[in-house]
Protein backbone atom coordinates (compact mmCIF):
# COMPACT_ATOMS: atom_id res chain seq x y z
CA UNK A 1 0.00 0.00 0.00
CA UNK A 2 2.70 2.56 0.58
CA UNK A 3 4.61 1.87 -2.74
CA UNK A 4 1.08 2.47 -4.36
CA UNK A 5 1.25 5.68 -2.50
CA UNK A 6 4.33 6.22 -3.76
CA UNK A 7 3.44 5.43 -7.52
CA UNK A 8 1.25 7.97 -7.23
CA UNK A 9 3.49 10.34 -5.79
CA UNK A 10 1.79 10.93 -2.57
CA UNK A 11 3.84 11.36 0.52
CA UNK A 12 2.92 9.99 4.21
CA UNK A 13 1.40 13.02 4.97
CA UNK A 14 -0.22 13.48 1.77
CA UNK A 15 -1.30 10.41 1.91
CA UNK A 16 -2.71 10.65 5.76
CA UNK A 17 -4.62 14.53 4.46
CA UNK A 18 -6.36 11.99 1.91
CA UNK A 19 -7.55 8.98 4.48
CA UNK A 20 -8.37 11.69 7.02
CA UNK A 21 -10.58 13.11 3.79
CA UNK A 22 -11.72 10.20 3.07
CA UNK A 23 -12.82 9.43 6.53
CA UNK A 24 -14.21 12.46 7.05
CA UNK A 25 -16.33 12.21 3.98
CA UNK A 26 -16.76 8.50 5.02
CA UNK A 27 -18.69 9.59 8.51
CA UNK A 28 -20.64 12.53 6.76
CA UNK A 29 -22.52 10.05 4.52
CA UNK A 30 -22.76 7.71 7.51
CA UNK A 31 -24.96 10.96 9.48
CA UNK A 32 -26.68 10.95 6.28
CA UNK A 33 -27.58 7.47 6.01
CA UNK A 34 -27.82 6.97 9.81
CA UNK A 35 -26.37 3.24 9.25
CA UNK A 36 -23.31 2.99 11.28
CA UNK A 37 -19.98 1.42 9.51
CA UNK A 38 -16.41 1.91 11.06
CA UNK A 39 -14.27 4.66 9.29
CA UNK A 40 -11.26 2.81 7.45
CA UNK A 41 -9.12 2.05 9.97
CA UNK A 42 -6.20 0.10 7.79
CA UNK A 43 -5.56 3.20 5.46
CA UNK A 44 -5.13 5.12 8.53
CA UNK A 45 -2.80 2.88 9.82
CA UNK A 46 -0.74 1.77 6.93
CA UNK A 47 -0.17 6.04 6.30
CA UNK A 48 1.13 6.40 9.93
CA UNK A 49 3.16 3.35 9.21
CA UNK A 50 4.28 5.38 5.99
CA UNK A 51 5.68 8.17 7.88
CA UNK A 52 7.48 5.57 10.40
CA UNK A 53 9.06 3.84 7.85
CA UNK A 54 9.96 7.10 5.86
CA UNK A 55 12.02 8.04 8.47
CA UNK A 56 13.94 5.06 8.89
CA UNK A 57 14.84 5.08 5.74
CA UNK A 58 16.30 8.12 6.06
CA UNK A 59 17.78 7.62 9.16
CA UNK A 60 19.92 4.82 7.42
CA UNK A 61 20.72 7.16 4.61
CA UNK A 62 18.59 5.11 2.17
CA UNK A 63 16.06 5.21 -0.68
CA UNK A 64 13.63 2.18 -1.46
CA UNK A 65 13.05 1.26 -5.30
CA UNK A 66 9.87 3.94 -5.12
CA UNK A 67 12.18 6.74 -3.45
CA UNK A 68 14.34 6.64 -7.11
CA UNK A 69 11.73 7.45 -8.82
CA UNK A 70 10.07 9.66 -5.95
CA UNK A 71 13.32 11.97 -5.29
CA UNK A 72 14.35 11.51 -9.15
CA UNK A 73 11.39 13.57 -10.35
CA UNK A 74 11.86 16.00 -7.07
CA UNK A 75 15.66 16.70 -7.98
CA UNK A 76 14.90 16.75 -11.89
CA UNK A 77 12.06 19.38 -11.02
CA UNK A 78 14.48 21.74 -8.63
CA UNK A 79 17.25 21.52 -10.46
CA UNK A 80 16.32 22.01 -14.16
CA UNK A 81 19.79 22.46 -16.06
CA UNK A 82 20.80 18.59 -15.09
CA UNK A 83 18.29 17.28 -17.62
CA UNK A 84 18.82 20.78 -20.25
CA UNK A 85 20.93 18.44 -22.51
CA UNK A 86 18.36 16.14 -23.08
CA UNK A 87 16.66 16.31 -26.93
CA UNK A 88 15.64 13.19 -27.15
CA UNK A 89 13.00 10.67 -24.77
CA UNK A 90 12.16 7.26 -26.22
CA UNK A 91 10.07 4.82 -23.85
CA UNK A 92 8.77 1.25 -24.24
CA UNK A 93 6.62 -0.27 -22.89
CA UNK A 94 4.57 2.67 -22.02
CA UNK A 95 1.19 1.06 -21.25
CA UNK A 96 2.43 -0.28 -18.07
CA UNK A 97 4.38 2.97 -16.80
CA UNK A 98 2.87 4.29 -13.50
CA UNK A 99 2.19 8.33 -12.40
CA UNK A 100 5.35 8.90 -10.84
CA UNK A 101 7.16 7.31 -14.11
CA UNK A 102 5.15 9.61 -16.17
CA UNK A 103 5.96 12.86 -13.98
CA UNK A 104 9.85 11.57 -14.34
CA UNK A 105 9.31 11.56 -18.22
CA UNK A 106 7.59 14.87 -18.59
CA UNK A 107 10.53 16.54 -16.45
CA UNK A 108 13.47 15.21 -18.04
CA UNK A 109 11.48 15.49 -21.53
CA UNK A 110 10.68 19.52 -21.04
CA UNK A 111 13.29 20.46 -23.26
CA UNK A 112 12.35 18.27 -25.87
CA UNK A 113 8.83 18.11 -26.41
CA UNK A 114 8.64 17.95 -30.12
CA UNK A 115 11.26 14.61 -29.55
CA UNK A 116 9.21 12.71 -26.89
CA UNK A 117 7.85 9.32 -28.16
CA UNK A 118 6.64 6.40 -26.58
CA UNK A 119 5.90 3.40 -27.99
CA UNK A 120 3.30 1.31 -26.00
CA UNK A 121 0.26 -1.48 -26.63
CA UNK A 122 -3.01 -1.09 -24.09
CA UNK A 123 -3.37 -5.09 -25.11
CA UNK A 124 -0.10 -6.04 -23.62
CA UNK A 125 -1.16 -3.85 -19.97
CA UNK A 126 -0.26 -6.25 -17.81
CA UNK A 127 1.24 -4.40 -14.83
CA UNK A 128 -2.02 -3.32 -12.88
CA UNK A 129 -0.85 -4.96 -9.84
CA UNK A 130 2.53 -2.47 -9.72
CA UNK A 131 0.54 0.50 -10.09
CA UNK A 132 0.64 1.12 -13.76
CA UNK A 133 -1.53 3.24 -15.25
CA UNK A 134 -3.03 2.78 -18.79
CA UNK A 135 -4.33 6.44 -18.78
CA UNK A 136 -1.03 7.92 -18.76
CA UNK A 137 -1.71 7.46 -22.55
CA UNK A 138 -4.60 9.27 -23.15
CA UNK A 139 -2.56 11.93 -20.46
CA UNK A 140 0.30 12.06 -22.93
CA UNK A 141 -1.91 13.28 -25.53
CA UNK A 142 -3.26 16.04 -23.66
CA UNK A 143 -0.08 17.10 -21.75
CA UNK A 144 1.80 16.87 -25.03
CA UNK A 145 -0.86 18.22 -27.21
CA UNK A 146 1.41 18.26 -30.57
CA UNK A 147 1.40 14.51 -30.52
CA UNK A 148 1.48 12.31 -33.49
CA UNK A 149 -0.18 9.23 -33.12
CA UNK A 150 1.11 6.31 -35.17
CA UNK A 151 -0.59 3.17 -35.24
CA UNK A 152 1.71 0.26 -35.62
CA UNK A 153 -0.54 -2.32 -37.58
CA UNK A 154 2.05 -4.66 -39.18
CA UNK A 155 3.09 -7.81 -36.92
CA UNK A 156 5.98 -8.73 -38.17
CA UNK A 157 6.40 -11.62 -35.74
CA UNK A 158 3.85 -14.37 -36.17
CA UNK A 159 2.35 -16.09 -38.59
CA UNK A 160 -1.32 -14.85 -39.42
CA UNK A 161 -2.82 -17.90 -37.86
CA UNK A 162 -0.98 -17.10 -34.33
CA UNK A 163 -1.98 -13.58 -34.84
CA UNK A 164 -5.55 -14.48 -35.58
CA UNK A 165 -6.18 -16.72 -32.58
CA UNK A 166 -4.41 -14.17 -29.92
CA UNK A 167 -6.46 -11.34 -31.71
CA UNK A 168 -9.43 -13.44 -30.93
CA UNK A 169 -8.61 -13.73 -27.46
CA UNK A 170 -7.74 -10.33 -26.63
CA UNK A 171 -10.81 -8.78 -28.39
CA UNK A 172 -13.28 -10.33 -26.01
CA UNK A 173 -12.54 -7.10 -23.73
CA UNK A 174 -15.27 -5.07 -24.49
CA UNK A 175 -13.98 -2.58 -23.30
CA UNK A 176 -10.92 -2.48 -24.75
CA UNK A 177 -9.85 -0.05 -27.52
CA UNK A 178 -10.49 -1.17 -31.07
CA UNK A 179 -7.21 -2.21 -32.88
CA UNK A 180 -6.45 -4.58 -35.48
CA UNK A 181 -3.15 -5.85 -36.71
CA UNK A 182 -2.19 -8.03 -39.72
CA UNK A 183 1.10 -9.74 -41.17
CA UNK A 184 2.23 -10.59 -44.06
CA UNK A 185 3.32 -13.78 -43.06
CA UNK A 186 2.02 -17.05 -44.12
CA UNK A 187 -0.78 -18.74 -42.26
CA UNK A 188 0.84 -20.87 -41.21
CA UNK A 189 -0.12 -24.09 -39.05
CA UNK A 190 -3.35 -23.16 -37.06
CA UNK A 191 -2.10 -22.73 -33.21
CA UNK A 192 -2.73 -26.14 -31.11
CA UNK A 193 -5.42 -26.27 -28.62
CA UNK A 194 -4.86 -29.55 -26.46
CA UNK A 195 -6.14 -31.48 -23.65
CA UNK A 196 -4.92 -34.21 -21.54
CA UNK A 197 -6.01 -35.99 -18.66
CA UNK A 198 -3.23 -35.11 -16.12
CA UNK A 199 -0.89 -32.25 -15.72
CA UNK A 200 2.16 -35.34 -16.13
CA UNK A 201 0.32 -36.24 -19.35
CA UNK A 202 0.47 -32.49 -20.18
CA UNK A 203 4.27 -32.07 -19.47
CA UNK A 204 5.16 -35.49 -21.17
CA UNK A 205 3.43 -34.13 -24.54
CA UNK A 206 5.25 -30.60 -24.58
CA UNK A 207 8.36 -32.68 -23.81
CA UNK A 208 8.26 -35.24 -26.47
CA UNK A 209 6.72 -32.90 -28.45
CA UNK A 210 9.68 -30.48 -28.23
CA UNK A 211 11.84 -33.14 -29.02
CA UNK A 212 9.79 -34.33 -32.25
CA UNK A 213 9.78 -30.95 -33.54
CA UNK A 214 13.65 -30.50 -33.19
CA UNK A 215 13.79 -33.85 -35.52
CA UNK A 216 10.88 -33.21 -38.14
CA UNK A 217 12.69 -29.85 -38.39
CA UNK A 218 16.00 -31.60 -39.27
CA UNK A 219 17.89 -28.82 -38.13
CA UNK A 220 15.68 -26.00 -38.71
CA UNK A 221 14.96 -25.51 -34.68
CA UNK A 222 17.17 -25.79 -31.55
CA UNK A 223 16.35 -26.61 -28.13
CA UNK A 224 16.72 -22.41 -27.62
CA UNK A 225 13.92 -22.11 -29.92
CA UNK A 226 11.26 -23.14 -27.52
CA UNK A 227 9.56 -21.56 -24.90
CA UNK A 228 7.36 -22.68 -22.24
CA UNK A 229 5.34 -19.83 -20.59
CA UNK A 230 3.85 -20.66 -17.31
CA UNK A 231 1.10 -18.26 -15.49
CA UNK A 232 3.07 -18.68 -12.34
CA UNK A 233 5.83 -20.07 -10.98
CA UNK A 234 4.94 -24.10 -9.34
CA UNK A 235 3.21 -25.19 -12.63
CA UNK A 236 7.69 -25.47 -13.64
CA UNK A 237 8.21 -28.54 -11.35
CA UNK A 238 6.08 -30.86 -13.54
CA UNK A 239 7.37 -29.57 -16.74
CA UNK A 240 11.17 -29.34 -15.19
CA UNK A 241 10.87 -33.10 -14.42
CA UNK A 242 9.43 -34.17 -17.48
CA UNK A 243 11.87 -32.23 -19.74
CA UNK A 244 14.64 -33.82 -17.42
CA UNK A 245 12.98 -37.23 -18.07
CA UNK A 246 13.59 -36.48 -21.86
CA UNK A 247 17.06 -35.00 -21.48
CA UNK A 248 15.72 -31.97 -22.81
CA UNK A 249 18.23 -28.86 -21.52
CA UNK A 250 16.43 -26.10 -19.99
CA UNK A 251 16.36 -22.80 -17.49
CA UNK A 252 14.37 -20.82 -15.79
CA UNK A 253 14.52 -17.37 -17.07
CA UNK A 254 14.74 -14.81 -14.51
CA UNK A 255 14.74 -17.00 -11.78
CA UNK A 256 15.75 -20.30 -10.00
CA UNK A 257 14.91 -23.78 -10.74
CA UNK A 258 12.08 -25.69 -8.78
CA UNK A 259 14.10 -27.46 -6.64
CA UNK A 260 16.51 -24.62 -5.74
CA UNK A 261 13.75 -22.09 -4.34
CA UNK A 262 14.68 -21.16 -1.09
CA UNK A 263 11.36 -22.42 0.22
CA UNK A 264 11.62 -25.60 -1.10
CA UNK A 265 15.37 -25.81 0.03
CA UNK A 266 14.12 -24.69 3.57
CA UNK A 267 11.91 -27.26 3.71
CA UNK A 268 13.95 -30.02 2.13
CA UNK A 269 16.35 -29.05 4.67
CA UNK A 270 14.39 -30.30 7.83
CA UNK A 271 13.33 -33.55 6.33
CA UNK A 272 16.74 -34.40 5.45
CA UNK A 273 17.84 -33.44 9.29
CA UNK A 274 15.19 -36.04 10.08
CA UNK A 275 16.44 -38.44 7.68
CA UNK A 276 19.71 -38.48 8.31
CA UNK A 277 20.78 -36.40 11.70
CA UNK A 278 24.60 -36.21 10.71
CA UNK A 279 24.15 -33.90 7.40
CA UNK A 280 25.47 -30.72 8.62
CA UNK A 281 24.47 -28.69 5.64
CA UNK A 282 20.66 -28.94 6.19
CA UNK A 283 21.46 -28.51 10.29
CA UNK A 284 22.91 -24.96 9.18
CA UNK A 285 20.07 -24.10 6.93
CA UNK A 286 17.12 -25.17 9.21
CA UNK A 287 18.79 -23.93 12.44
CA UNK A 288 17.73 -20.43 11.74
CA UNK A 289 14.33 -21.07 9.48
CA UNK A 290 12.63 -19.43 10.92
CA UNK A 291 14.47 -17.44 13.13
CA UNK A 292 15.00 -18.50 16.19
CA UNK A 293 17.89 -15.85 17.35
CA UNK A 294 20.37 -18.20 17.13
CA UNK A 295 23.79 -15.84 16.00
CA UNK A 296 26.56 -17.09 14.30
CA UNK A 297 28.61 -17.41 17.33
CA UNK A 298 26.13 -19.91 19.20
CA UNK A 299 26.35 -21.96 15.77
CA UNK A 300 29.73 -22.18 15.26
CA UNK A 301 29.87 -23.27 19.11
CA UNK A 302 27.78 -25.75 18.68
CA UNK A 303 30.14 -27.28 15.71
CA UNK A 304 32.72 -27.04 17.62
CA UNK A 305 31.08 -28.80 20.51
CA UNK A 306 29.94 -31.79 18.13
CA UNK A 307 33.40 -32.09 16.81
CA UNK A 308 35.37 -32.51 20.17
CA UNK A 309 32.79 -34.72 21.33
CA UNK A 310 32.57 -36.43 17.71
CA UNK A 311 28.79 -36.18 18.15
CA UNK A 312 26.76 -34.04 15.48
CA UNK A 313 25.37 -30.66 16.09
CA UNK A 314 22.00 -32.29 16.26
CA UNK A 315 22.63 -34.62 18.78
CA UNK A 316 24.89 -31.50 20.36
CA UNK A 317 21.50 -29.05 21.12
CA UNK A 318 19.32 -32.45 21.75
CA UNK A 319 21.89 -32.65 24.42
CA UNK A 320 21.58 -28.66 25.55
CA UNK A 321 17.75 -29.03 25.50
CA UNK A 322 17.69 -32.32 27.47
CA UNK A 323 19.87 -30.17 30.66
CA UNK A 324 22.88 -32.90 29.47
CA UNK A 325 25.07 -29.72 29.00
CA UNK A 326 24.51 -27.79 32.23
CA UNK A 327 27.52 -24.95 30.97
CA UNK A 328 24.63 -23.93 28.18
CA UNK A 329 22.85 -20.72 29.43
CA UNK A 330 19.80 -21.20 29.79
CA UNK A 331 18.53 -18.46 26.73
CA UNK A 332 20.10 -20.71 24.51
CA UNK A 333 18.39 -24.21 25.40
CA UNK A 334 14.96 -21.87 25.12
CA UNK A 335 16.09 -21.05 21.73
CA UNK A 336 17.21 -24.63 20.40
CA UNK A 337 13.83 -26.17 22.42
CA UNK A 338 11.57 -25.42 19.80
CA UNK A 339 13.43 -26.96 17.08
CA UNK A 340 14.36 -30.04 18.76
CA UNK A 341 10.93 -30.42 19.71
CA UNK A 342 9.90 -30.37 15.87
CA UNK A 343 12.85 -32.53 14.79
CA UNK A 344 11.69 -35.24 17.16
CA UNK A 345 8.50 -35.49 16.44
CA UNK A 346 9.08 -35.34 12.38
CA UNK A 347 11.89 -38.06 13.02
CA UNK A 348 8.89 -40.42 14.80
CA UNK A 349 6.24 -39.88 12.23
CA UNK A 350 9.44 -40.94 9.89
CA UNK A 351 10.54 -44.42 11.92
CA UNK A 352 6.15 -44.93 11.73
CA UNK A 353 6.34 -44.95 8.19
CA UNK A 354 4.03 -41.74 7.56
CA UNK A 355 3.93 -40.73 4.20
CA UNK A 356 5.48 -37.53 3.09
CA UNK A 357 3.08 -35.84 2.61
CA UNK A 358 1.83 -35.71 6.37
CA UNK A 359 5.04 -35.34 7.51
CA UNK A 360 5.57 -32.13 5.14
CA UNK A 361 2.27 -30.89 6.35
CA UNK A 362 3.03 -31.44 10.06
CA UNK A 363 6.55 -29.83 9.36
CA UNK A 364 4.38 -26.97 7.63
CA UNK A 365 2.67 -26.19 11.33
CA UNK A 366 5.40 -27.41 13.50
CA UNK A 367 7.23 -24.13 12.25
CA UNK A 368 4.74 -22.07 11.32
CA UNK A 369 6.52 -21.86 7.79
CA UNK A 370 3.38 -20.41 6.41
CA UNK A 371 3.88 -17.21 8.46
CA UNK A 372 7.41 -17.02 8.11
CA UNK A 373 7.36 -16.58 4.72
CA UNK A 374 4.34 -14.20 5.29
CA UNK A 375 7.26 -11.91 6.92
CA UNK A 376 10.28 -12.96 6.01
CA UNK A 377 9.46 -12.37 2.15
CA UNK A 378 7.11 -9.81 -0.68
CA UNK A 379 6.52 -12.57 -2.86
CA UNK A 380 5.51 -15.21 -0.36
CA UNK A 381 2.33 -16.25 -2.31
CA UNK A 382 4.27 -17.83 -5.15
CA UNK A 383 6.80 -18.74 -2.62
CA UNK A 384 3.62 -20.46 -0.93
CA UNK A 385 2.40 -21.98 -4.03
CA UNK A 386 5.79 -23.64 -4.41
CA UNK A 387 5.05 -25.39 -1.13
CA UNK A 388 1.84 -26.53 -2.33
CA UNK A 389 3.35 -27.78 -5.43
CA UNK A 390 6.39 -29.61 -3.33
CA UNK A 391 3.58 -31.57 -1.22
CA UNK A 392 1.69 -32.19 -4.98
CA UNK A 393 5.58 -33.85 -6.13
CA UNK A 394 5.77 -35.71 -1.97
CA UNK A 395 2.51 -37.09 -2.97
CA UNK A 396 3.58 -38.55 -6.26
CA UNK A 397 7.34 -39.09 -5.70
CA UNK A 398 6.92 -42.33 -3.17
CA UNK A 399 5.25 -44.19 -6.07
CA UNK A 400 7.63 -43.03 -9.01
CA UNK A 401 11.09 -43.29 -9.06
CA UNK A 402 12.22 -40.31 -11.71
CA UNK A 403 14.84 -42.12 -13.48
CA UNK A 404 13.17 -45.18 -14.80
CA UNK A 405 9.27 -45.31 -13.85
CA UNK A 406 9.62 -48.21 -12.05
CA UNK A 407 8.05 -48.33 -8.84
CA UNK A 408 10.30 -47.71 -5.59
CA UNK A 409 9.19 -50.85 -3.89
CA UNK A 410 11.54 -51.75 -0.44
CA UNK A 411 11.02 -55.25 -0.64
CA UNK A 412 11.92 -55.41 -4.27
CA UNK A 413 14.68 -53.07 -3.87
CA UNK A 414 16.75 -55.10 -1.63
CA UNK A 415 19.41 -51.73 -1.85
CA UNK A 416 16.33 -49.66 -0.34
CA UNK A 417 16.15 -51.92 3.25
CA UNK A 418 15.53 -49.72 5.75
CA UNK A 419 14.35 -46.88 3.50
CA UNK A 420 11.38 -45.00 4.66
CA UNK A 421 8.91 -43.34 2.50
CA UNK A 422 10.67 -39.97 3.56
CA UNK A 423 14.11 -40.93 2.23
CA UNK A 424 12.37 -42.34 -1.26
CA UNK A 425 10.50 -38.78 -1.01
CA UNK A 426 14.17 -37.30 -0.88
CA UNK A 427 15.56 -39.58 -3.62
CA UNK A 428 12.99 -38.50 -5.53
CA UNK A 429 13.37 -34.94 -5.14
CA UNK A 430 17.95 -35.44 -4.97
CA UNK A 431 17.34 -36.78 -8.74
CA UNK A 432 15.24 -34.03 -9.88
CA UNK A 433 17.28 -31.37 -8.79
CA UNK A 434 20.64 -33.19 -9.72
CA UNK A 435 22.64 -32.60 -12.74
CA UNK A 436 22.17 -29.19 -15.39
CA UNK A 437 25.16 -27.79 -13.53
CA UNK A 438 25.92 -25.40 -16.52
CA UNK A 439 26.84 -21.83 -16.38
CA UNK A 440 24.62 -19.40 -17.05
CA UNK A 441 26.32 -17.91 -20.12
CA UNK A 442 24.91 -21.51 -21.73
CA UNK A 443 21.96 -20.61 -21.90
CA UNK A 444 21.52 -20.16 -25.64
CA UNK A 445 20.82 -23.91 -26.29
CA UNK A 446 18.61 -24.25 -23.84
CA UNK A 447 15.09 -24.67 -24.02
CA UNK A 448 13.42 -21.46 -22.02
CA UNK A 449 10.81 -21.61 -18.72
CA UNK A 450 9.60 -18.32 -17.86
CA UNK A 451 6.12 -16.87 -16.65
CA UNK A 452 3.85 -15.07 -18.88
CA UNK A 453 4.95 -11.83 -17.51
CA UNK A 454 8.82 -12.65 -17.79
CA UNK A 455 8.47 -13.15 -21.47
CA UNK A 456 7.17 -9.90 -22.05
CA UNK A 457 8.68 -8.12 -24.87
CA UNK A 458 10.59 -11.03 -26.08
CA UNK A 459 10.05 -13.95 -28.99
CA UNK A 460 10.56 -17.62 -29.41
CA UNK A 461 9.60 -19.46 -32.82
CA UNK A 462 8.02 -22.35 -30.79
CA UNK A 463 5.81 -21.01 -27.75
CA UNK A 464 3.98 -23.42 -25.32
CA UNK A 465 1.35 -22.44 -22.69
CA UNK A 466 0.41 -25.04 -20.44
CA UNK A 467 -2.63 -25.34 -17.72
CA UNK A 468 -4.67 -22.79 -19.79
CA UNK A 469 -7.96 -23.48 -17.33
CA UNK A 470 -10.06 -21.48 -15.19
CA UNK A 471 -8.28 -20.93 -11.73
CA UNK A 472 -5.08 -20.39 -14.07
CA UNK A 473 -6.27 -17.51 -16.99
CA UNK A 474 -7.52 -16.15 -15.16
CA UNK A 475 -5.30 -16.83 -12.26
CA UNK A 476 -7.64 -17.52 -9.44
CA UNK A 477 -6.28 -14.71 -7.26
CA UNK A 478 -6.16 -11.63 -9.33
CA UNK A 479 -7.65 -9.07 -9.14
CA UNK A 480 -8.74 -8.14 -12.72
CA UNK A 481 -10.18 -10.62 -15.43
CA UNK A 482 -9.31 -8.32 -18.15
CA UNK A 483 -5.64 -8.07 -17.28
CA UNK A 484 -4.96 -12.08 -17.13
CA UNK A 485 -7.04 -11.83 -20.92
CA UNK A 486 -4.27 -9.45 -21.67
CA UNK A 487 -1.95 -11.56 -20.19
CA UNK A 488 -2.34 -14.85 -22.21
CA UNK A 489 -2.75 -12.45 -25.09
CA UNK A 490 0.67 -11.70 -24.38
CA UNK A 491 2.01 -15.18 -23.89
CA UNK A 492 0.64 -16.31 -27.05
CA UNK A 493 2.12 -13.45 -29.48
CA UNK A 494 5.53 -14.33 -28.10
CA UNK A 495 5.01 -17.23 -30.70
CA UNK A 496 6.84 -16.59 -34.03
CA UNK A 497 5.82 -19.91 -36.07
CA UNK A 498 4.18 -22.41 -33.97
CA UNK A 499 1.44 -22.41 -30.68
CA UNK A 500 0.29 -24.71 -29.08
CA UNK A 501 -2.00 -23.97 -25.92
CA UNK A 502 -2.51 -26.92 -23.81
CA UNK A 503 -4.64 -28.06 -20.07
CA UNK A 504 -5.10 -31.36 -18.06
CA UNK A 505 -9.04 -31.79 -17.20
CA UNK A 506 -7.20 -32.80 -13.74
CA UNK A 507 -4.58 -31.44 -11.96
CA UNK A 508 -3.07 -32.13 -8.44
CA UNK A 509 -2.91 -29.13 -6.58
CA UNK A 510 -1.43 -29.37 -2.91
CA UNK A 511 -1.34 -33.34 -3.07
CA UNK A 512 -5.48 -33.23 -4.08
CA UNK A 513 -6.86 -34.48 -7.87
CA UNK A 514 -8.56 -31.52 -8.88
CA UNK A 515 -10.83 -31.74 -11.59
CA UNK A 516 -10.40 -28.92 -13.93
CA UNK A 517 -11.94 -26.78 -17.12
CA UNK A 518 -10.61 -25.00 -20.07
CA UNK A 519 -10.07 -21.34 -19.65
CA UNK A 520 -13.39 -19.68 -20.83
CA UNK A 521 -10.61 -16.90 -22.66
CA UNK A 522 -10.06 -19.80 -24.91
CA UNK A 523 -13.71 -21.35 -24.67
CA UNK A 524 -15.49 -18.54 -25.90
CA UNK A 525 -13.38 -17.78 -29.51
CA UNK A 526 -13.42 -21.66 -30.19
CA UNK A 527 -17.06 -21.48 -29.34
CA UNK A 528 -17.64 -18.42 -31.41
CA UNK A 529 -14.80 -19.79 -33.97
CA UNK A 530 -13.64 -23.48 -34.51
CA UNK A 531 -10.91 -22.82 -37.10
CA UNK A 532 -8.80 -20.49 -34.34
CA UNK A 533 -7.33 -23.89 -33.06
CA UNK A 534 -6.95 -27.32 -34.09
CA UNK A 535 -6.84 -29.94 -32.02
CA UNK A 536 -3.83 -31.99 -32.98
CA UNK A 537 -0.30 -31.30 -33.33
CA UNK A 538 0.86 -29.79 -36.61
CA UNK A 539 1.63 -32.82 -39.03
CA UNK A 540 5.10 -31.01 -39.97
CA UNK A 541 4.61 -31.59 -43.60
CA UNK A 542 7.59 -30.65 -46.30
CA UNK A 543 5.11 -27.55 -46.70
CA UNK A 544 4.98 -27.01 -42.98
CA UNK A 545 8.67 -26.92 -42.92
CA UNK A 546 8.96 -24.56 -45.62
CA UNK A 547 6.30 -21.52 -43.86
CA UNK A 548 8.50 -22.16 -40.73
CA UNK A 549 11.39 -21.84 -42.28
CA UNK A 550 10.21 -19.02 -44.22
CA UNK A 551 8.63 -16.76 -40.90
CA UNK A 552 11.86 -16.93 -39.02
CA UNK A 553 14.26 -16.20 -42.30
CA UNK A 554 15.93 -19.71 -41.60
CA UNK A 555 17.30 -21.63 -44.64
CA UNK A 556 14.44 -24.77 -45.38
CA UNK A 557 15.92 -28.19 -44.29
CA UNK A 558 17.87 -30.60 -46.26
CA UNK A 559 15.17 -33.73 -47.01
CA UNK A 560 17.83 -36.37 -46.51
CA UNK A 561 18.93 -34.25 -42.69
CA UNK A 562 14.53 -34.41 -41.56
CA UNK A 563 15.14 -38.58 -43.26
CA UNK A 564 18.48 -39.03 -40.56
CA UNK A 565 17.17 -36.83 -37.38
CA UNK A 566 13.42 -38.75 -37.22
CA UNK A 567 15.04 -42.04 -37.84
CA UNK A 568 17.23 -41.06 -34.94
CA UNK A 569 14.27 -40.07 -32.69
N1 LIG B 1 10.14 -3.46 -40.39
C1 LIG B 1 10.42 -4.71 -40.10
N2 LIG B 1 10.74 -5.61 -41.04
C2 LIG B 1 11.00 -6.89 -40.72
N3 LIG B 1 10.96 -7.38 -39.46
C3 LIG B 1 10.66 -6.55 -38.48
C4 LIG B 1 10.37 -5.17 -38.72
N4 LIG B 1 10.09 -4.60 -37.54
C5 LIG B 1 10.19 -5.55 -36.60
N5 LIG B 1 10.54 -6.74 -37.15
C6 LIG B 1 10.70 -8.01 -36.46
O1 LIG B 1 9.46 -8.34 -35.81
C7 LIG B 1 9.69 -8.91 -34.52
C8 LIG B 1 8.98 -8.09 -33.45
O2 LIG B 1 9.56 -6.81 -33.37
P1 LIG B 1 9.62 -6.02 -32.02
O3 LIG B 1 10.08 -6.93 -30.92
O4 LIG B 1 10.34 -4.76 -32.24
O5 LIG B 1 8.09 -5.71 -31.83
P2 LIG B 1 7.29 -5.11 -30.60
O6 LIG B 1 6.25 -4.24 -31.15
O7 LIG B 1 8.23 -4.54 -29.59
O8 LIG B 1 6.63 -6.41 -30.02
P3 LIG B 1 5.95 -6.68 -28.59
O9 LIG B 1 5.51 -5.36 -28.07
O10 LIG B 1 4.83 -7.61 -28.91
O11 LIG B 1 6.99 -7.35 -27.78
C9 LIG B 1 11.19 -8.98 -34.35
O12 LIG B 1 11.61 -10.27 -34.73
C10 LIG B 1 11.71 -7.93 -35.31
O13 LIG B 1 12.99 -8.26 -35.78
Amino acid sequence: MISKAKAKGLSASELLAETRADALKQRGKENASSKSSPPNDVDHVVAEIYAAYERSLRKSNSLDFDDLLLFGVKLLSQHTLSVSWCRHVLVDEFQDTNAIQYELMKIIGRNADDCVTVVGDPDQSIYGWRSAEVANLAKMQKDFPATVNIILGENYRSTAGILKASLAIVSQDKARLPKSLHTSHPSGNVPSLLSFSSERDEAAFISVEIKRLVAHMGGVLNWGDFAILLRFNALSRTIESALQKEGIPNRILGGHKFFERLEIKDLLAYLQLVDNPQFVPAFARAINVPSRGIGEKTVAEIFVRADKTKSTPLEVIEKICDGRMPDIKPPVKRKVASFVAAIRSLRKLASEGSSPVDILRQLLTLIAYEDHLKQSQSDWESRWENVQELITFASEAVYDSPDDGEPFKTAERPEDEGSTPLRMFLQASMLSSEGDQQAESDNKDKVTIATCHAAKGLEWPVVLIPSVEQGTFPFYRCDDVEEERRLLYVACTRAQALLYLTSASKRLISGETKNTTLSTFVSTVTTEDPSLFDHKAPDLLPSDRAVVSRVLGRLEPQHNEVIRRVAEL
